[in-house]
């Protein structure tokens, strides 16, 4: 009969290596006539040592646990042209990496200048008399002109229009004639900073000095850039200059195309090439080189312009045409217009809120990494943002990031309810906007992700009502409720939460609102700040990572 015997774990011992046998034992071992004092030191020697391999290998693990503990928290922002996407950029920036971004603050001096100029010529172009249009052949122009204009009449009809008289528009534009090649040369230098032998697009015609047509150009006052490199692997972001063609009968570009200027490398190297002094030495030390010593530097022709730039913004026949014409400059880059000495200023340095002011518009897809390796709580924790263009030909450029987004902030700008989209004069731009946000909330690709709706530009809307728009006029679902805007904002919220719980596929998803104005830095750091711990919390608990 066989019976099962309990096994024991037989221990061997392994017989210690004979030094003979082993070269290395036999070097290792402490010499025979080893004195006390010599084995005390070797002992504490190969302590010592010891001690060294232990942190060295306690070093390498917590640096492995690191590298697996990495995280990158992906953020897209979204919404249409002009909604506020790159402001906001531009704001994580700051609050992130302010060094970084004052540091580039002075290659947004060629920025401002160009938006300044387009306003003028806006203006100029709105002021033009109706016989020198019909000249000029710009019948169209006010069907390109459409960023900024009021859609909806307030009592101001063409019948009891004045205009400004034909002498005037004539002088303005004669002694304005200068900004004309400068707005060209930037755009040139723009577009080929450091090869002027390849060809492409971006050579403007220029059209003679002092004809009807030197001003009838651009029909929007964004000069647009990229901001940075693309994502690797994806297509150069390029230069946009929307309508900013010249429309002298002559030219071979149409008043209403696109201009597309390329940008090799870095914008921002494009602009400093400009002049050859132009870079400060440090951009917060006030170390400054002195551009305005350069003859060839663009501040020259601005600051002799300024006068008349200032005489032609405060000259009350050319309000009362802007308003009639209802065109509000100040809800684009006619921000600096109210600036013009300081802009204009041989030693002008742009400022923070310049920075955020300037409008450049986006194309492709523009990525920046922030690391929030100093925060406890988030440690080791990449946020990547990226930045897409919002125009109606960028948003096929929108779906490729989906797939593997964490979160996204949507900027629907509700000043917006009484304007029409650039690229398209019979859009309403809020209906284009819920549009956008249906089609967001309603993704079923996106049903896991973290939705935060920034309602921006509450700083245009409340001056909006307060100059007498009417919401009602434009969206009759308003109804007779109070044209204020602690109502209209609150309006606002419910539709835009309302919409996300009709069309979301994942009814568990909290929407967070904000109510911004995110060229204000201080209440936009408080908020993206939380929306960044909202964010990055809920992504790094649901992969369990907290
Ligand atoms: N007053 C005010 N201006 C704003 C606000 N948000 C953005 N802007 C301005 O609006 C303009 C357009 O903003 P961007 O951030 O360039 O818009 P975007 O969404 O990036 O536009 P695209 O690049 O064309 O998609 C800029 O001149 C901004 O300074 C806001 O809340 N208030
Ligand atoms: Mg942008």
């Amino acid at each position: 009969m066989l019976r099962d015997k309990p096994t024991q774990p037989v221990q061997r011992q392994r017989p210690p290596p004979r030094p003979d046998s082993d070269p290395l034992a036999a070097v290792l071992l402490p010499p025979p006539d080893e004195t006390p004092d010599a084995r005390e030191r070797r002992l504490r020697a190969e302590e010592e040592a010891k001690q060294r391999s232990e942190n060295i290998d306690r070093m390498i693990r917590d640096s492995e646990r690191h590298q697996r503990r990495k995280k990158v928290v992906k953020v897209l922002l979204l919404g249409q042209s002009e909604s506020g996407k790159s402001t906001t950029l531009k704001q994580f920036q700051l609050l992130h990496t302010p060094a970084a971004f004052h540091a580039e603050r002075i290659a947004w001096r060629f920025v401002i200048y160009l938006n300044l100029v387009r306003s003028i010529r806006r203006i100029i172009e709105a002021i033009m008399p109706e016989d020198a249009q019909g000249a000029d052949d710009l019948d169209d122009f006010d069907s390109n002109e459409t960023a900024s204009i009021i859609i909806t009449s307030n009592g101001c009809g063409p019948s009891n229009a004045s205009h400004v008289p034909t002498s005037a528009y004539d002088g303005y534009r004669r002694r304005l004639s200068p900004l004309l090649p400068l707005e060209q040369r930037l755009i040139q230098q723009l577009s080929d900073p450091e090869d002027n032998e390849e060809q492409e697009p971006t050579h403007l015609p220029s059209p003679p000095l002092h004809s009807p047509s030197s001003f009838s150009m651009a029909s929007t006052s964004t000069a647009t850039l990229a901001l940075s490199s693309s994502a690797p692997g994806r297509p150069a972001p390029r230069i946009m200059i929307p309508n900013g063609t010249v429309s002298s009968p002559t030219s071979p570009v149409s008043p209403s195309e696109e201009l597309t200027v390329r940008v090799t490398s870095n914008w921002k190297k494009a602009f400093s090439a400009l002049g050859k002094n132009q870079s400060p030495k440090s951009a917060h030390s006030g170390e400054l080189q002195g551009w305005w010593e350069d003859p060839d530097d663009p501040v020259h022709i601005i600051n002799r312009c300024a006068p008349v730039m200032s005489e032609l913004w405060r000259d009350v026949r050319v309000r009362h045409r802007l308003a009639e014409k209802r065109l509000r400059l100040q809800e684009s880059s006619g921000f600096f217009l109210d600036e013009i000495d300081r802009i204009t200023a041989k030693m002008y340095f742009p400022t923070d809120e310049d920075v955020l002011k300037a409008r450049l518009k986006t194309t492709g897809v523009v990525e920046h990494t922030f690391s929030l390796s100093k925060s406890s709580e988030f440690r080791g924790v990449d946020w990547k943002i990226y930045d897409v263009g919002g125009s109606r030909s960028q948003r096929h450029a929108w779906a490729p990031y989906f797939d593997d987004v964490n979160a996204i902030i949507f900027l629907a700008p509700i000043s917006a309810f009484d304007q029409v989209l650039t690229e398209d004069p019979d859009t309403n731009r809020l209906e284009d906007t819920i549009f956008l946000w249906n089609s967001v909330v309603s993704n079923k690709l996106l049903a896991n992700v973290n939705i935060v709706l920034f309602l921006n530009k509450c700083d245009l809307l409340k001056a909006k009502l307060q100059s007498g728009v009417k919401l009602k006029q434009h969206m009759t679902s308003y109804g007779d409720r109070p044209n204020d805007y602690d109502s209209v904002s609150k309006y606002f919220r419910h539709k835009f939460l309302a919409l996300h719980q009709s069309f979301t596929p994942n009814k568990a998803r909290e929407l967070f609102i904000h109510m911004t104005s995110v060229t204000d830095t201080r209440k936009t750091h408080t908020i993206i700040t939380n929306v960044r711990d909202i964010i990055l919390t809920g992504n790094l608990r649901s992969s369990s990572l907290m």
